[in-house]
């Protein structure tokens, strides 16, 4: 079900930014259209335009098929499972065009981006059927390079015969009026179609459609957000060296080894989550929080962001697959994904995907919540609202810095009725504005015309600037009376104090953990991670906007760590070495076990496998002797450090259970006194000792 909403952003000026990196000078207006032009409207240094736009309250995309990394695809294609699909093809639905004016960590951080940062990219087919890339830099050479990469070179290769304008599978309908997300997308597909019929009828996914349309739409996801060139290329070969003749080095050799490891990352990211789902790892709350750093530490907060793609996209066309496997992949997706998106600050894609997880894991209730919220929900109210708010401050000369508008997602809502055992009605932020203002006396102002303009409803209001929240939250609440008498939530904060809300002991993502205690390093890296996503986006915004940026711009300290003089770090104990999260497979399951810093192999083996870890008077020890692989290579040296990530696999060292038994005999013989031989000493390869 689509439901259209609206919301609200003003994009900050810079000199409010928490992060150098997380702002942009745009301020666009642009209510319901879908328009991707630049605004028209002028920034002014103290008014700002509101950004406005749809963006998503229920997202749950009607479309149909799915997978994910390398785990899922084997799975899905071909087989059985070919029998369930839907032909039909939809996956670039509401959801995704409703994002479009949402989606960005830098939105989340600072106010969603505007249209007019998602890069454009036009292919058109030429005769010989080659593909001629527009002149955004963003995707060019890139996309070119990965077709190449994906083509079959070999002397047998045919050109399909299908006329340029036929696909040979079906776009959703809406697709076409995207302005920027369809024109690539669909010309990249029939230019590839049109070359090689491998796009036509091989590698299909369970839905039917072209498995090359899966990565497009990964890649498309990522450039929606802002991602930069590097990301969006990983995007579409995300899932080569799991699933196609592609190895690292080839990789490495055709597009240099930061998309190779990137590409690699993803893989890892994949190979673990399929393990995860595999052992149910994440079900228990201390694991999966291990996950979730461990994923955000390892090398790259990029690959998170790519495997993050390739997840909302395979939620988004999870029809296709047999219940069991939907319950399944939207469970892990709720374990492990949605808490990923929440702690890099994307909002937007946590709440498509904890919406679409809803809607599988809890079918029933996910109808009754849409129908009861499509009766209260007003779309206009928010725009309307912030319209009148702003006119209101501009008569009364207080000066803000930005006014966002939201609507709470369903799943938001269903979880704060649970939380606080509440009906819908009961729930005043469903609509909501916040004001970001210059000082603490403009906080007050500001709250006064609000408190003019609409009803106050009574026992709602608090001054967290008065009396900041233990983690020294601080802003304004209050709930009014809106058009309709429905209520709406106003905040109101300075721009420190909204920075401190973004970033630090008060961020948001930690106030949705129930500000779990965390250590430092964990706090420190989730920082790190949101950073990094950030400058890359808004990278990537510096390219499509006119407002300076230098090259230099960098995030200031290196992970894990942040320098001396960086706002965000988390002293006193920044620079103690962190705990290393690695990967335990033993007996077939999967545990996430946490290590102190330095430690190496031999400290793992050491805690690890059955047996007591006693050593008999004969040598050896009654404890089971164990061989490690690490990262699927057969490990020599046991003193090797093991690092973030690190997949340890455990099996015993002599495979051969009789042996096994022969030593706890002997064990027990020497426990109840019985002399041992020489000869039965010798633990060589089969002994044949008897009592
Ligand atoms: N970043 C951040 N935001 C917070 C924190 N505490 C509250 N908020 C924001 O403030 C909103 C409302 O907080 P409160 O006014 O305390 O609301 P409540 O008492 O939990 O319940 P309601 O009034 O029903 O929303 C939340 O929806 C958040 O958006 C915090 O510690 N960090
Ligand atoms: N009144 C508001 N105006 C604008 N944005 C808001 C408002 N309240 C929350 N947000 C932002 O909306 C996003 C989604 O938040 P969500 O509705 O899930 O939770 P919340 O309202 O912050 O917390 P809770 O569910 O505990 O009330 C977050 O980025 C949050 O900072």
């Amino acid at each position: 079900m689509a439901v259209p909403t609206i919301a609200l952003y003003a994009s900050p000026p810079s000199s409010m930014c928490s992060s150098p990196y997380s702002c942009h000078g745009s301020y666009d207006f642009d209510l319901n259209s879908r328009s991707s032009s630049p605004s028209t409207a002028t920034p002014s240094s103290t008014h700002k335009t509101i950004v406005g736009g749809l963006s998503s309250l229920f997202s749950s995309s009607s479309s149909s098929f799915s997978s994910g990394g390398a785990e899922d695809l084997t799975s899905l294609r071909g087989g059985e499972e070919l029998n369930n699909c839907s032909f039909s093809y939809s996956s670039f639905g509401s959801s995704l065009k409703r994002d479009h004016f949402h989606q960005s960590p830098v939105s989340v951080i600072q106010g969603p981006i505007s249209l007019g940062s998602t890069p454009s990219l036009r292919f058109s087919p030429e005769r010989d059927g080659s593909v001629r890339v527009g002149t955004r830099r963003l995707f060019k050479g890139v996309v070119t390079h990965a077709l190449g990469s994906c083509v079959d070179y070999s002397p047998g290769f045919q050109i399909h015969a299908n006329s340029p304008e036929e696909l040979t599978f079906v776009m959703d309908d809406n697709n076409l009026k995207e302005p920027n997300l369809e024109p690539y997308a669909k010309d990249m597909l029939l230019a590839a179609q049109l070359k090689h019929s491998i796009f036509n009828d091989e590698l299909m996914r369970a839905s039917g459609d072209p498995y090359l349309q899966h990565c497009v739409e990964t890649a498309c996801l990522l450039a929606t957000i802002g991602a930069d060139a590097m990301v969006v290329s990983a995007g579409l070969l995300h899932d080569t060296i799991d699933d196609s003749f592609m190895n690292y080095d080839y990789i490495f050799q055709s597009f240099g080894p930061g998309l190779a490891d990137l590409v690699e990352g993803v893989s890892q990211l994949s190979h673990m989550s399929k393990l995860a789902r595999e052992s149910n790892t994440a079900t228990k709350t201390v694991e999966a929080d291990r996950l979730h750093t461990m994923f955000l530490a390892m090398a790259d907060a990029r690959a998170v962001l790519v495997k993050l793609a390739d997840r909302l996209h395979n939620m988004m066309t999870l029809d296709a697959l047999p219940l069991s496997k939907q319950y399944r992949f939207a469970k892990e997706t709720m374990e492990i994904f949605s808490p990923l998106a929440n702690r890099l600050g994307i909002v937007s894609w946590k709440e498509q995907l904890e919406n679409l997880c809803f809607k599988y894991l809890n079918p029933n209730q996910y109808k009754d919540l849409s129908t009861q919220l499509m009766k209260s929900f007003d779309g206009e109210m928010v725009t309307s609202a912030a319209e009148k708010l702003e006119q209101a401050l501009k008569d009364g000369s207080v000066t803000y810095h930005g006014l966002y508008g939201r609507h709470k997602s369903l799943y938001s809502i269903h979880c704060k009725m649970l939380k606080k055992n509440l009906s819908m009605d009961e729930i005043h932020d469903i609509h909501g504005l916040r004001l970001i203002v210059e000082n603490v006396e403009d906080c007050y102002k500001a709250l006064n015309l609000v408190h003019g303009l609409w009803p106050v409803v009574p026992g709602k209001f608090k001054d967290y600037i008065n009396n900041p929240k233990c983690n020294g939250y601080r802003s304004l609440h209050t709930v009014v009376q809106g058009k309709g008498l429905v209520p709406l939530e106003v905040q109101i904060r300075t721009k420190e104090m909204h920075s401190q809300a973004e970033f630090g002991f008060a961020a948001h993502w930690r106030y949705k953990e129930d500000d779990c205690m965390h250590s430092s390093f964990v706090l420190q890296m989730v920082e790190w991670a949101r950073w990094v996503v950030t400058w890359q986006c808004e990278t990537m915004m510096k390219d499509q906007s006119s407002i300076g940026y230098t090259d230099t711009m960098k995030p200031p300290c290196k992970f894990p760590f942040h320098s001396e003089d960086c706002p965000h770090s988390y002293k006193p104990s920044c620079g103690s070495d962190g705990p290393v999260f690695v990967i335990v497979i033993e007996n077939d399951k999967m545990s996430v076990q946490e290590f102190p810093a330095n430690s190496t192999v031999k400290d793992l083996v050491a805690v690890a496998g059955q047996g007591s870890g006693r050593w008999t008077p004969y040598g050896f020890s009654v404890k089971q002797e164990l061989m490690a692989k690490v990262n699927r290579e057969a490990v020599n040296d046991y003193n090797c450090k093991l690092k973030m990530g690190d997949v340890v696999e455990l099996s015993p060292k002599i495979p051969d259970k009789s042996l096994t038994e022969y030593r706890e005999e002997i064990q027990r013989m020497y426990e109840i006194g019985v002399p041992i031989t020489g000869r039965q000493r010798t633990a060589g390869n089969r002994v044949g000792w008897r009592r």
